[in-house]
């Protein structure tokens, strides 16, 4: 399983230094941008990303919890993301993901803990990665959620049966007991914020879940 770290739990006075310290180990950069009105918190928007491919080489993976990503997605393909993640419940999904498509940039599709999975079927065979929340997105910190691993279990059945290429990703509540549960039950990536950020040693703390 591949670890992304989510760098909301960052500080971001010295967000350089922050990101070196997590790099050696981690597969992506989980970047949560949040609008006030998708989710009730603001986050950072594409100008602060703007020079992130200049001090790292680790993939940007771009969780966007925004109402209107259509408006911005050209503003976040040129950050240079591999992953441009937005959410099943935001406006015009597939104009959206065509979108994204269109820059070369992998799609993924994310629901809340409340969306049924049925709600992500007609865009299953586009996408790159469906990303299943196990917190309210909003906020880091929060408990993982081990009923939406639910989710997980069926969205590798779907892909087994209909030969689907997304790659799973959980996002929230991930620590080194909660990481084992997701890993189980097939998950591909797992994002991880405050277990990380917080951690003495945070390459050892990601090394630990992996
Ligand atoms: O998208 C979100 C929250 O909305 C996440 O990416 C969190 O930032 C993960 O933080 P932890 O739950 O791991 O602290
Ligand atoms: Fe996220």
């Amino acid at each position: 399983m591949k670890i992304a770290p989510s760098i909301l739990t960052a500080d971001f006075l010295k967000l350089e230094e922050e990101i070196k310290s997590i790099e050696q180990e981690s597969d992506y950069l989980h970047l949560d941008v949040m609008d006030g009105h998708f989710v009730p918190n603001i986050s950072f928007g594409s100008h602060v990303l703007s020079g992130l491919k200049r001090i790292t080489n680790v993939p940007l993976d771009t969780h966007l919890m925004i109402s209107n990503p259509i408006d911005y997605i050209k503003d976040f393909a040129g950050i240079n993301s591999s992953f441009i993640t937005i959410h099943v419940e935001a406006n015009k999904v597939k104009e959206t993901l065509d979108l994204i498509h269109s820059y070369g940039i992998k799609r993924g599709l994310s629901l809340k803990p409340k969306t049924s999975i049925e709600e992500l079927k007609p865009y299953l065979s586009e996408l790159e990665l469906v990303l299943v929340m196990s917190v309210e997105p909003g906020f880091g910190g929060q408990s993982f959620m081990v009923d939406q691993l639910d989710k997980v279990r069926e969205l590798v059945r779907l892909r087994d049966e209909h030969h689907y290429n997304y790659v799973i990703e959980i996002d929230g509540g991930i620590n080194f007991n909660t990481a084992k549960l997701a890993k189980e039950a097939g998950v591909d990536i797992a994002v991880a914020g405050s277990y990380v950020f917080n951690a003495k040693d945070r390459n050892e703390a990601i090394r630990g879940i992996k």
